[in-house]
């Protein structure tokens, strides 16, 4: 057996975790959703309430740098963050903006671990429709309808426990 395989259904003890949560304000309705949905699998998994703390920007473009300052003002003020997860929704219209949008808000994301040295979970949903967004946020008529923010608060709680400081 190889080791590692097996974690699937690991169990973490996630009672000291800390996390924020920083969500964009464009498409609220499918971002409330996905940020209920990781609250409340951050809870299940054993998340203290009083450890979850919530910012928000303008749009998905802004993720990166308030995900960013958000981490370090609340380093400053004292208490100190263990896994990041930045929300937000693209929706593509008519014009270029979804993909130049998409793509740098991906590469910022993926390159703020390495500023911060925190665990940042992807929380950026890219779709070509609303109905994609809808059913990506467990909302719709989709048969496959699943919330994604449940995943990004399991991905934050192992990325915490497993590979926090
Ligand atoms: O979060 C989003 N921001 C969007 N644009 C705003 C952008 O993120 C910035 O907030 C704005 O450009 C100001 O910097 C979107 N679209 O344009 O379609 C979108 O779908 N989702």
């Amino acid at each position: 057996m190889i080791k590692g395989l097996g974690e699937v259904d690991q169990t973490y003890d996630a009672s000291s975790v800390k996390v924020g949560i920083v969500h964009a304000r464009w498409n609220k309705t499918v971002i409330d959703a996905l940020v209920q949905g990781a609250i409340e699998k951050l809870l299940a998994m054993g998340v203290k309430e009083k450890n979850i703390t919530v910012s928000t920007v303008p749009g998905a473009f802004e993720l990166p740098f308030g995900t960013q300052r958000f981490a370090e003002l609340t380093k400053a003020s004292g208490k100190h963050l263990d896994v990041v997860i930045p929300i937000g929704v693209l929706i593509k219209g008519d014009s270029m903006h979804f993909e130049y949008i998409s793509d740098s808000v991906t590469h910022a994301l993926m390159n703020l671990q390495k500023k911060i040295r925190l665990p940042v979970i992807f929380g950026l949903l890219t779709c070509l429709t609303e109905e994609q967004a809808l059913t990506r946020a467990g909302l719709g008529e989709s048969e496959g309808k699943h919330n994604h923010g449940e995943d990004w608060g399991a991905a934050a709680v192992e990325m915490a426990v497993k590979f926090g400081p």
